[in-house]
């Protein structure tokens, strides 16, 4: 279980999150909802440990986790960064294998299980991380994530510059995930089509505040909520 306990952060003098809860089950997969600048991306950055809390604190399994975002990884917590974030001039084994180095893993081992579960980037084997699509880039920084063998994900806007057709794929790949490794995962967007079909539940954010906790069943039957939180 994840917790994110009455966490405020903030880059220089002026808080951006605030006070802000949540939890994540085993095996769970929510999404963290709010339209630009309301401070998600802050929030993911504050849980992996890339970005040092001001005040509260971030539990696994009870247990607060170190402040390093190395150490947390190696908790098991993989962050997938908004823009992915992957290695331009390291080929897309390269940049598996890295990953699973990091926490000490086997990187051979990684590797074939990334082109197990990623078919379409064993094809891309050999190509520069720089030169794969927008879509590939994702699905190798979600390899890169699963090298970890993570018991968490997270996942900051997986859908922001991907084509509609490659985002249904990613959208059934996690679900894929889930289900077969129980990874639990807690997603930013703002697509809210993407996180209806993945997530059981969703906290909605607003200037760096969680104003709504809501089911997915909630969201299905008042959608006109949400899109006005959204903004869209
Ligand atoms: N590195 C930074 N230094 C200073 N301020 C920042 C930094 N990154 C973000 N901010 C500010 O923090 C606030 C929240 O940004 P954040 O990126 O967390 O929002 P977001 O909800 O993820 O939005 P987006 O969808 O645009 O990424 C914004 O006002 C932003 O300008």
């Amino acid at each position: 279980m994840l917790e994110v306990r009455n966490v405020t952060a903030a880059y220089t003098s002026a808080t951006v999150i605030e006070d802000v809860s949540l939890r994540l089950g085993p095996g769970e997969i929510k999404a963290v909802l709010g339209r630009n600048g309301v401070g998600k991306s802050t929030l993911m950055k504050s849980i992996a440990g890339v970005l040092p809390v001001r005040e509260g604190s971030v539990l696994l399994e009870d247990t607060v986790l170190p402040a390093s975002a190395a150490k947390r990884a190696r908790r098991g917590i993989a962050y997938v960064p908004q823009g992915r974030d992957i290695f331009p001039r390291l080929t897309t084994t390269e940049n598996i294998e890295v990953a699973a180095h990091a926490c000490g893993h086997d990187a051979k081992a990684a590797v074939a299980q990334a082109f197990e579960r990623f078919p379409a980037l064993q094809e891309r084997a050999h190509v520069m991380g720089g030169n794969l699509s927008g879509g590939q880039q994702q699905m190798l920084a979600l390899a890169r994530a699963l090298a970890l063998r993570p018991a968490v994900m997270l996942l900051d806007e997986p859908t922001e510059g991907i084509q509609p057709s490659i985002i249904m794929a990613i959208q059934a790949l996690l679900g894929d995930l889930n289900r077969s490794d129980g990874v639990a995962i807690l997603v930013a967007e703002q697509n809210l089509d993407f996180v209806t079909g993945l997530a059981s539940e969703c906290y909605v954010m607003n200037r760096g505040r969680i104003e709504r906790h809501l089911s997915m069943g909630e969201i299905r039957q008042d959608p006109a909520l949400v899109q006005e939180m959204l903004g869209v």
